[in-house]
C-alpha cells in the first residue's frame, strides 16, 4: 500500500475510530436532505403551477416544511462540523506530536534530517499536515456528494430521461476541466506554498539576528530583501488563488448552463405537458446540487499527489528506521483533561548501569561540501570531520580535549553523544556495544553543555529544570559549580528572573555558565562541557574548574569529566589530554608527556599562556577582556 494511502487510512482512526465515523455519517443526511428539498419545491411549484385554487394555508404549509427541511440540515451540519472539527484537530495534532517525537527522541541524530531553515520545518508542519487531514476529509464530502448524485439522478431520470442526460454533460465537462488544469493549479500552488515559506523563515532569521543586522548596518537591505521575497510571493499567491477562482467560476458558469440546458429542453416538453413547472424547480434546483461531485472528485484528484508530496517531505523529517505507520501512531491526545505525567528523572536510566568506562574507537564523520556524511576528497584534505579518532574516558577521570580552531573538537564530543551521524566507529559504555549514543547517552548517564548556549525566554529556573521536578537543592549545587550562584543572588527576582528571548537580559558569560548549570542540575555520570572559554575570562573559568574538580572528590557533583578547552586551569587539572589536528588524533597523555613528546601540544600551550598572560595583565584600553563574572569577547549578535 502506498504511503499516503496508509496514512489516510489511519488517520480516519486518529481519536477514536467512531469519531470519525460519527462525522461522516452525519455528513450523510447534510449531503442528501437537499434531495427532500427539491422534492418539496417540486410540489409548491406544481400546485401553484395546476391553478386548482390552491390556499394560502396550503402553500405555508409546503413552504414551512421546505424551511423545516433545510432547518433540519443546517442542524445537523453544526453537529457534523463540531464533531468534524473534533477529529480534525486531533489528525492535526496526532501528526504533528509524532513528528516533534521522532525528531526529539528517535535514535539517530536529527541535525540532517531537519531542513535548513526553521521557517521551512513550520511550513511543513503546517502546510503538509494540513494537506493529509483535509485529503482525508474530503473523502467523506466525496461519499456525500456521490450518494446524493445517484439519488438525485435516479428521481430526475424517471421524471425525464433525456433532460437528465443532457444534465450530464455539462457535469462530465466540470470533471474534464479539473483534470486538464489539475496540474497547473498544483504547480502554482507548491510555488506559492514555497515562497511562503521563504518568507516566513527570513522574518524568523531577521528577528533572531535583530543586533547582527543592526551592528551591520544592514537594515534596508535586509527590508529590501523581505519586499523582494514578498512580492515574488504575492505574485505566486495572487497567479494560485486565480488559478482556484477560475476554475471555480468555471465550474459555476457550466451550472448556470446547465440550468439553461434544462429550461431550453423542458419548455416544448412542458407545451406537451410531459414536464411541469415542480420538475423544472427540481432540476435546477439539483442541477447545483450535482455540480458538488465533478468538483470534490476534481479537488480529491489533484490532493492527492500534493499528499504523497506532503508524506514525502514529513518522511524525511522522521527517523531513518521510521515510516507512515510512526507518522500517524495513535499516541493520544488530550482536549478534555490534563495529559498524564511524563517520565522524569526519577527513571535514572544512569544509575542501572553507573560509569565505569566508557570507549569510542574509529569514530569518523566525513563532512561534504553541504551536509553531514557526504565526505569527498577535499574535506578529507582540509581536515574537515573526524577520521579513527579514539576516546576512553574512565570513572573519576578528568580528560580535556584540545586543538586548534576547526581542529574537530566539538565534532568528537557529539559523535560521542550521538548528535552527528557516525560514518565509521563504535562507541562502548562498561564494555556494552551502545547501538544509539543519541538516545543511550542521555541524562542521567550523560549531560552536556554545548559550546552555543541556548536558554529559553522563561525564568532562569525553568530554564536549568526544563521540565525536570524543581529541586532547590540541586539547583543551588549546580549555581554554585557553575560559579553563577552570585550573579543569580545579584538579578532582581533571583531564579524566577525571565531571561528574555534566548537569554539575551543575561551576560554572554552567564547564559554560558546557565547552560553548564543546567546540565549540572541533571547529575550526570558523565558530564560534557563544550569550551566554556568563548564567555568566560581566566579567572571565573579556573574558579569553576576548581569547584566542579573539588565536588568529584567529594561525591557532590558529576565525577567524570570530558571537556573541550584550550584553557591552562583545564589543561593542567587533566588526568588525560587528547590534542587534535585537523580531525586526527596528534597526541594523548598528560599535560606533561604532551609538552615533552607532542609538537601540536606545545605550540598550543605557548599561544594560549601568551594569551592568557595578555587577558591577565592591567586593563589597558581597548584591552580584551572583562572581570570575573563578565563576557570576554562575545557579542550576542542572535539577540535583540
Ligand atoms: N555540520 C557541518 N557541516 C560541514 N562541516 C562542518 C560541520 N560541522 C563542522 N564542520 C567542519 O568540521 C571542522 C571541525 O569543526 P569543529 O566544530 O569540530 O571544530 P572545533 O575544533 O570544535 O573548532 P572551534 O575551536 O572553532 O570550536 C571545521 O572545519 C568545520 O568547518
Amino acid at each position: 500500500m502506498r504511503p499516503a494511502t496508509l496514512l489516510v487510512l489511519r488517520l480516519t482512526r486518529i481519536a477514536g475510530f467512531p469519531r470519525y465515523l460519527i462525522g461522516a455519517l452525519l455528513w450523510a443526511p447534510v449531503s442528501v436532505l437537499p434531495l427532500a428539498g427539491g422534492l418539496v419545491l417540486q410540489a409548491i411549484f406544481d400546485r401553484i403551477g395546476a391553478h386548482r385554487g390552491v390556499t394560502l394555508e396550503d402553500s405555508l404549509r409546503l413552504c414551512a416544511v421546505f424551511v423545516g427541511v433545510e432547518a433540519v440540515r443546517g442542524l445537523i451540519m453544526v453537529i457534523a462540523w463540531v464533531y468534524g472539527t473534533y477529529w480534525w484537530d486531533a489528525a492535526v495534532t496526532v501528526l504533528r506530536a509524532n513528528l516533534l517525537r521522532s525528531i526529539l527522541t528517535a535514535r539517530g541524530p536529527a541535525a540532517r534530517r531537519l531542513p535548513h531553515s526553521s521557517g521551512e520545518a513550520m511550513a511543513r508542519l503546517r502546510d503538509d499536515v494540513s494537506d493529509l487531514v483535509q485529503l482525508t476529509d474530503d473523502i467523506v464530502s466525496l461519499a456525500g456528494a456521490t450518494l446524493f448524485s445517484v439519488a438525485a439522478l435516479v428521481v430526475m431520470a424517471a421524471i425525464d430521461p433525456v433532460v437528465t442526460l443532457v444534465l450530464l454533460v455539462p457535469m462530465i465537462t466540470i470533471g474534464v476541466l479539473n483534470r486538464i488544469l489539475r496540474g497547473l493549479v498544483q504547480r502554482l500552488h507548491r510555488r506559492a506554498r514555497v515562497l511562503g515559506a521563504v518568507v516566513t523563515a527570513f522574518i524568523g532569521d531577521a528577528f533572531a539576528g535583530v543586533l547582527a543586522i543592526k551592528t551591520a548596518g544592514a537594515e534596508d537591505a535586509v527590508l529590501e530583501r523581505l519586499r523582494a521575497q514578498n512580492r515574488a510571493r504575492r505574485d505566486a499567491a495572487v497567479k494560485d488563488r486565480l488559478a482556484t477562482d477560475m476554475l471555480d467560476t468555471a465550474t459555476g458558469t457550466t451550472v448556470e448552463i446547465s440550468i439553461g440546458l434544462v429550461l431550453l429542453l423542458s419548455a416544448s416538453a412542458m407545451r406537451r405537458g410531459e414536464f411541469t413547472v415542480g420538475d423544472l424547480a427540481l432540476f435546477t434546483s439539483y442541477a447545483g446540487w450535482l455540480a458538488a461531485l465533478p468538483r470534490t472528485a476534481g479537488s480529491m484528484l489533484s490532493r492527492l499527489p500534493q499528499a504523497a508530496v506532503a508524506v514525502e517531505r514529513l518522511g524525511r523529517l522522521m527517523a531513518p528506521h521510521e515510516d507512515a505507520r510512526d507518522l500517524s501512531r495513535a499516541s493520544g491526545v488530550w482536549f478534555k483533561r490534563n495529559p498524564p505525567a511524563t517520565a522524569t528523572a526519577t527513571s535514572s536510566p544512569g544509575r542501572d548501569d553507573a560509569l565505569r568506562v566508557i570507549e569510542a574507537r574509529g569514530l569518523s564523520v566525513h563532512f561534504g561540501t553541504g551536509r553531514e556524511g557526504q565526505g569527498n576528497g577535499d574535506a578529507r584534505a582540509r581536515g574537515q570531520g573526524l577520521y579513527a579518532v579514539g576516546l576512553r574516558v574512565e570513572r573519576g577521570s578528568f580528560t580535556v580535549i584540545t586543538g586548534a580552531v576547526g581542529s574537530g573538537k566539538t565534532t568528537l564530543v557529539r559523535a560521542l553523544l550521538g548528535l552527528v551521524p557516525l560514518d565509521a566507529g563504535t562507541i562502548t559504555w562498561n564494555g556494552r556495544h551502545v547501538e544509539d549514543p543519541g538516545t543511550f547517552l542521555v541524562p542521567d548517564r550523560a549531560a552536556y553543555a554545548g559550546q552555543v548556549p541556548r536558554l529559553f525566554s522563561e525564568s532562569l529556573r525553568e530554564n536549568l529544570l526544563l521540565g525536570r521536578p524543581a529541586d532547590d537543592e540541586r539547583i543551588g549545587l549546580a549555581l554554585e559549580l557553575a560559579a553563577l550562584e552570585q550573579d543569580v543572588a545579584g538579578m532582581p527576582d533571583g531564579l524566577d528572573t525571565v531571561v528574555g528571548p534566548r537569554g539575551v537580559r543575561l551576560s554572554g558569560g552567564q547564559v554560558q555558565r546557565a547552560t553548564a548549570a543546567r546540565a549540572l542540575v541533571r547529575a550526570p555520570d558523565l558530564l560534557v562541557v563544550d569550551d566554556l572559554s568563548s564567555a568566560l575570562d581566566v579567572a571565573t573559568e579556573k574558579l569553576l574548574w576548581e569547584r566542579i574538580a573539588a565536588a568529584a572528590r567529594d561525591g557532590s557533583g558529576p565525577g567524570t569529566l570530558l571537556v573541550v578547552s584550550h584553557r591552562r586551569a583545564a589543561l593542567e587539572r587533566a588526568d588525560q589530554v587528547v590534542v587534535l589536528d585537523r580531525g586526527r588524533v596528534a597526541g594523548r597523555g598528560t599535560l606533561g608527556e604532551l609538552l615533552a613528546d607532542c609538537p601540536e601540544m606545545r605550540r598550543l600551550w605557548d599561544e594560549e599562556s601568551l594569551a592568557e598572560a595578555g587577558e591577565q595583565a592591567p586593563p589597558r584600553p581597548l584591552a580584551r577582556g572583562a572581570g570575573r563574572g563578565g563576557p570576554r569577547s562575545r557579542i550576542d549578535e542572535g539577540g535583540s
